[in-house]
């Protein structure tokens, strides 16, 4: 029996799999509370995570009656970039600040500009830093906290610290540690020269986790904490890794060819690729793979953050929010929105707020408002896509996970949007069942590979699969040449 645990933006939830029996048996989730500010600031208490991880955990076992002393190892999955800073006593200094922070903007355009620009980053780390990243967070803490700063002993990832409260050790593995910004994402190392340029008091070499492989275990489970959980002696910890690539390994993106769309507060696409990727635009984040291998990946910061936003405006429940989508035509009847509500990473608008286009005395109804949304948080995926050139090209199907998933309507969309067929996992939290696959993957020692892993326990869920309308294909090209419009007259994008 295996654990997997995926600590998401807006919750945690906890998978058990019986990967013998080929199954999974159950998940439950706990909500994360987020700390928001009107300059860009979003952050979270790491004791939420932890609180969320015992909630689901002990409702999950109780809902499927396993006897926890089954369980072999844990994987755990987090979202990526978060700062979890550290004192001495492996308390946080400050609250974790996230991927979807963007008050560090400014931090970022200069690490960029002392890294030596765009072509500076690309050489030291195989990308270029984006906003959101850790790097300028780090830089951030030190500039506006530094009596938090000065009290800095490890600086971790939010699953970084997931394991370190599970087992006690400190440790990173490529996936995840590609989203710094102090990662060589090529050579699959910590680029302690580039952590100094950033935080020249802190000692890289101690503060930075020790680096293991994608198959290793991260250690075993506190013997006071395997106690509490109730689990046996010796519970294995995974390596674990960014969401993003837990999603990959479950939805079986760990081989050429496939594209994983993500609908969750983010939206990503990536597509797995043996080699190191160096993309033609600055925008893809040639991110390591956590099943060895890369996994190059766009991320939009405003999907259902974004829908979120318009259908609780509107007071629906997601029910009425599907109803009212549905009814509302292709195109929403000439509304326009831009979604930027927390800012956004590609494009590169950091600073940027919602717009909301095109609206008349006969069109602005919530219909289209709620269909306009969900469009133009797709248009932002199908921009990605394209920004990923070949790396996509070759994928016949799009794998589709997070929360959006979950609604037909949106399914179909993107499969009109992007002119690609879509299937979902039976689970549409993938990152959790990846999570648990890598925990099988390392408590196995790897004789067991992960494809054989994913094969007998990937499974598609077959009534979500959506066929491109050749109809709604074109039709969607007009509404989308009329977005890149938007974007161009209102940021300047090119279209
Ligand atoms: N049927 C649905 N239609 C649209 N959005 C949905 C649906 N079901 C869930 N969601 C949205 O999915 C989001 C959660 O997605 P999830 O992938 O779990 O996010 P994260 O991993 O970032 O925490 C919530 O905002 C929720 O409202
Ligand atoms: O920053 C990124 C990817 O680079 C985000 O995808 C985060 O990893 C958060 O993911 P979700 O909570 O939306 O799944």
């Amino acid at each position: 029996m295996y654990i997997g645990v995926d600590c998401g933006t807006q919750s945690t939830k906890v998978v058990v799999v019986d990967v013998e029996g080929g199954m999974i048996l159950g998940e439950a989730s706990r909500p994360h509370r987020l700390i928001e500010g009107d300059n860009g600031c979003r952050e979270q208490q790491p004791s939420d995570w932890l609180e969320a991880f015992r909630g689901a955990f002990h409702e999950v076992v109780a809902k499927v009656g396993i006897d926890t002393r089954a369980i072999r190892a844990i994987g755990v999955s987090g979202q990526q970039h978060g700062l979890v800073a550290l004192d001495a006593r492996g308390e946080p200094v400050h609250p974790a600040k996230l991927w979807c922070d963007t008050e560090t903007a400014v931090h970022n355009a200069a690490l960029v500009e002392r890294l030596g620009g765009e072509a500076g980053c690309l050489d030291k780390l195989g990308l270029v830093l984006q906003t959101g990243y850790t790097a300028s967070k780090l830089a951030w803490l030190r500039d506006t906290h530094p009596d938090a700063y000065r009290r800095v002993d490890s600086v971790l990832l939010p699953h970084d610290y997931l394991n370190f409260w599970l087992t006690g050790e400190r440790v990173a593995e490529a996936g995840d540690a590609s989203g710094t910004g102090y990662f060589d994402t090529m050579a699959r190392h910590w680029r302690h020269d580039v952590f100094s340029e950033i935080a020249p008091e802190l000692d890289a070499e101690r503060v930075l986790p020790r680096l293991i492989e994608s198959h290793e275990p991260a250690g075993v489970v506190r013997p006071e904490l395997a106690r509490e959980l109730g689990l046996a002696d010796g519970v294995l910890v995974a390596s674990g890794g960014g969401d993003n690539m837990l999603g990959a390994i479950g939805t079986g993106n760990i081989v050429p060819g496939l594209v994983t769309l993500s609908l969750g507060t983010s939206g990503t696409v990536c597509a797995y690729s043996a080699e190191p990727v160096r993309a033609e635009s600055a925008m893809v984040a040639s991110f390591c793979a956590s099943s060895g291998g890369w996994l190059p990946l766009i991320c939009t910061m405003n999907v259902t953050s974004a829908t979120t936003r318009v259908r609780e405006l509107f007071e629906l429940d997601l029910i009425a929010f599907g109803e009212r989508l549905a009814s509302a035509p292709i195109g929403a009847e000439g509304v326009t929105i831009l979604p930027f509500f927390n800012g956004e990473r590609v494009p590169a608008l950091p600073h940027a707020s919602a717009s909301f286009l095109g609206l008349t005395s006969v069109n602005t109804t919530q219909a289209n408002l709620c269909r306009a949304v969900v469009e133009s948080a797709t248009f932002g995926m199908r921009y990605g896509l394209e920004l990923l050139g070949d790396l996509a090209k070759g994928a016949s199907q799009i794998r589709l996970i997070g929360g959006g998933a979950k609604s037909p309507v949106w399914r179909q969309m993107v499969a009109d949007v992007t002119g690609t067929q879509v299937i979902c996992p039976e689970i549409t939290d993938a990152a959790a069942l990846g999570a648990a696959l890598q925990a099988a993957w390392c408590d196995r020692n790897a004789t067991t590979s992960l494809e054989a892993l994913c094969a007998h326990l990937v499974r598609l869920d077959e009534r979500s699969l959506a066929n491109p309308a050749p109809a709604h294909v074109e039709a969607y090209h007009e509404v989308y040449a009329r977005y890149r419009q938007a974007l161009a007259e209102r940021h300047g994008i090119p279209v």
